[in-house]
């Protein structure tokens, strides 16, 4: 039964033949115990592996500081639950996560959890919170099966009192091996609620309880660590799945944030060094300035996708609404929007293709 006492830090030293798994670069391992689910967690860094001078500090910290053994260590309850498999793929703050990250951590959670003879029941990724969305959003967007990876961080840093990195780290991966979470999609965990990655977004700078998706709501919550849900597992309406195995990096695609009199010329330099596509974070429904049309328009006629989003970061920008050859971007922000593009973009899709993957799940309820 979970938490009927603990394992001590000897217990970790007995490691696991993680030979068999050469993909998988495991600098830790709990010890084997045939009857728990296998939990394999990826840690990338973030505030919840951060660091400050003093236990009152959350806002002067080095994300990024302790590794993934550390942060199993602080919660050794976890391995009554499951066995633990720990692996560093990264240790930055997630401004500082790269396309090559996001990129390892799709194809590793597909080996993990999708491969025949699938090695794991479920991931867990520990990340940083500011680009925790675009992270979990692709993993979501490329997941080719229907088993349990959690995307989870902190807002407070290792060393606070009443750290949250911790009890969101049990949360996660009892989560992540619930078998009520299947079928759900790549989920978002954190004070003690559960989101689904396609709409979950972090909305408060500072403070707890910030990752909501605001009009679409949590689709469940956790009770001493437990897991509940309000509904049976059901995926996001628009959401679609591809296949980025064959995929070895992401082109380029820069956001353009509009307001009053935005130009945009400075889309050209991005042209210039390589970007292929861009997102507009347009204001209210997706509406980029007048003035930018002289530089996006050319743009649009030389081919290059560009897909006017909303910088509101609720709401749609609605397919079918646009004479300006912008695609819409239906219900996904600026960040997803671009992580979606870029996904098309690396599997070679035409610009109608592109289109119609953003525009024809929503158009086909409106028209
Ligand atoms: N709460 C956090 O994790 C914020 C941190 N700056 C990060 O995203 O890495």
């Amino acid at each position: 039964a979970p938490f009927a006492g603990q394992r001590t830090v000897v217990d970790f030293l007995e490691k696991r033949d993680t030979a068999a798994q050469p993909e998988f670069n495991i600098t830790y391992s709990s010890p084997v115990n045939e009857s728990l689910p296998r939990t394999l967690i990826m840690a990338t860094g973030g505030t919840i592996a951060g660091a400050a001078a003093s236990a009152t500090d959350s806002t002067n910290y080095r994300a990024g500081s302790i590794g993934v053994e550390a942060l199993v260590d602080a919660v050794p309850v976890l391995l009554n639950i499951s066995n633990i498999d720990g692996m560093q793929v990264s240790n930055v703050g997630s401004g500082s996560i790269t396309d090559d990250i996001v990129i390892e951590l799709s194809k590793l959670t597909n080996l993990a959890l999708c491969s025949e003879n699938a090695p794991y029941d479920a991931v867990v990724i520990t990340h940083g919170t500011d680009t925790l969305e675009e992270t979990a959003f692709t993993i979501d967007a490329t997941l080719t099966c229907n088993k349990t990876a959690v995307v989870v961080g902190a807002m407070r840093p290792a060393t606070a009192i009443s750290a949250d990195g911790p009890y969101n780290l049990i949360e996660a991966v009892q989560t992540a091996i619930s078998p009520s979470s299947q079928g759900r999609g790549v989920l978002i965990t954190l004070n003690d609620r559960i989101c689904q990655a396609y709409y979950c977004q972090k909305t408060h700078a500072n403070y707890l309880d910030t990752f909501k998706a605001p009009e679409q709501g949590f689709v469940g919550g956790l009770l001493s660590t437990a897991p509940f849900y309000y509904y049976p597992p059901s995926q996001p309406t628009f959401k679609r799945v591809y296949d980025i195995s064959a995929v070895t990096a992401f082109p380029r695609v820069d956001i353009l944030y509009s307001h009053q009199e935005a130009v945009f010329d400075g889309v050209n330099v991005s042209v210039a060094n390589g970007a292929k596509g861009f997102i507009g974070a347009g204001t209210g429904a997706g509406g980029l300035s007048p003035w930018s049309s002289d530089n996006l328009g050319y743009l649009v006629e030389q081919g290059i996708p560009i897909v006017s989003s909303t910088k509101i970061n609720n709401g749609a920008s609605i397919p079918g609404a646009s004479g300006t050859g912008y695609i819409r971007s239906a219900l996904l922000n600026p960040v997803k929007s671009r992580r979606l593009l870029q996904i098309l973009l690396a599997l070679d899709k035409s610009n109608d293709e592109i289109r119609e993957a953003f525009e024809e799940p929503m158009r086909s309820f409106l028209y």
